[in-house]
């Protein structure tokens, strides 16, 4: 496909994302099993069009006055991938698949510095006072840090392999050690069309030397430094990422009981753990499994469902999709996840709250919330922990007064992640 084709194509999968309400990745699943000429390169561009365009949505559409699907496509190749009006007319000028041009006076008679805030930070305009909030002056440039393209990272599985295999293994993909965790493996996140590689196909993850995993995951993983011997419950553990990251600290040594109200979320937990050589888990499908364990863990991990703020670079259609409503019910149901969970902590043990999302609503305020109503659980500062873990030089997190972290895509280049440790009292 030229690349008319591929943006006829973006505008076509747009539009189904607007107008039945459905995430990216099934409505690009979808088209590409409808058109099954297209090749893997066409699929990548394709997607790279529609994630690009969500991403920046309200600044593309303030700068073409179009909130068109494909003014937003064009918007995309102007903006992102570097092309000039000159340049795109010249390249689609004897493509008979290319969308008819839209009017692009407004782009260039526009100067972004002139719009809105929350349409230079490409955010809904009713979350900017929370961003403000809780970034200060930095609000703007973390928000812009959201709309910018993902890294892939990986994290080498100590138990099997290290990260400088991993690396040499997957060397023709550009992987390299990733800058803060010391088993972080890091693929760029490409430019324009670029594909990114397809690296669970590769035998080396077969073999489970290496999970898929942002770098913010792992940190947050790191930062719970479970001692080897110790008992610990993943009370959140979804598909298990952290349960795996976790092991592979402890050395397959202790015992860690991963925990989720959802069975169909926890279902690939199985077959991750089997290809990772775990050996120390076992999985919790009910919580009358978990009744002898009250009061009689060292760690236990909560994390949480959350509006997934911190990931919008990767699933931008959330950004849009987000309600008031959307951070009402998580809220609910953090306190929830998080006052059940506190019961297995022993006393002197630890808690430790993470989500996924930047909202001081479901961060800072939750767990000085959860701390006020359980005055057993105190927050143990966290940011002297940091460079214990990570070394002097790494980038810092976001850390008010030192107590909580939270990791954005503009401080740490990860995900949004929030971490807060709780000790119960002895
Ligand atoms: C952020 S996801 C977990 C991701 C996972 N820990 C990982 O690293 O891959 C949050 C999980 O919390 C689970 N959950 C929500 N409410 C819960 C509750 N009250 N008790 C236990 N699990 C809950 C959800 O089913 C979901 O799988």
């Amino acid at each position: 496909m030229r690349l008319g084709g591929r943006m006829a194509a973006a505008i076509e999968v747009l539009t189904d994302i607007e107008a039945r309400k459905r995430p990216v990745a099934d409505a690009l699943k979808d088209w590409g099993l409808s058109h099954r000429f297209a090749g893997s390169g066409d699929r990548a561009a394709i997607g790279n069009l529609v994630y690009d365009a969500l991403r920046m949505r309200l600044s593309h559409a303030w700068l073409m006055d179009s909130e068109s699907e494909t003014a937003l496509v064009y918007a995309v190749l102007l903006r992102q991938w570097g092309y000039s009006s000159e340049t795109l007319a010249a390249e689609l000028s004897d493509d008979k698949f290319a969308p008819e041009a839209p009017d692009l006076s407004a782009l260039a008679a526009r100067n972004l510095s002139d719009a809105p805030l929350h349409v230079q930070g490409d955010l809904p305009d009713w979350v900017q006072p929370s961003f403000q909030a809780f970034f200060g002056d930095n609000w703007l440039a973390e928000a812009q840090g959201m709309a910018t393209r993902p890294t892939l990272d990986l994290r080498a599985n100590t138990l099997k392999a290290n990260r400088d295999k991993v690396v040499k293994a997957l060397d023709r993909s550009g992987a390299m050690p990733s800058p803060i965790t010391p088993n972080g493996i890091r693929i760029p996140a490409g430019t324009g069309p670029s594909r990114l590689p397809n690296v669970t196909a590769e035998v080396s993850f077969e073999k489970g030397w290496f999970e898929v995993q942002d770098e913010g995951s792992q940190i947050v993983s790191d930062l719970i430094r479970p001692a080897e011997g110790t008992q610990v419950l993943d009370y959140c553990a979804g598909g298990g990422g952290k349960t795996l990251a976790l092991s592979a600290a402890m050395h397959n040594k202790g015992q860690i009981h991963a925990y989720d109200a959802d069975r169909k979320r926890l279902a690939p937990i199985i077959e991750r753990l089997r290809r990772a050589g775990t050996r120390n888990v076992q999985v919790h499908d009910h919580p009358r499994d978990l009744v002898n364990l009250e009061g009689r863990l060292d760690t236990v991990l909560v994390d949480a469902p959350c509006t997934g703020t911190g990931t919008w670079r990767r699933r931008p259609d959330t950004k849009w999709r987000l309600t008031p409503r959307t951070i009402e019910e998580r809220t609910a149901q953090q306190i929830d996840a998080l006052t059940k969970a506190s019961a297995y902590v022993r006393p002197g043990g630890t808690l430790v709250y993470v989500t996924c999302s930047v909202l001081p609503e479901e961060n800072d305020q939750q767990v000085r919330r959860f701390c006020d109503e359980h005055p057993e659980f105190s927050i143990k500062p966290v940011l002297d922990d940091w460079t214990a873990c990570f070394g002097a030089a790494a980038p810092k997190p976001h850390s008010p007064d030192g107590s909580t972290l939270t990791l954005t895509p503009a401080t740490t280049d990860t995900d949004g992640f929030f971490f807060c440790r709780m000790q119960r009292e002895g």
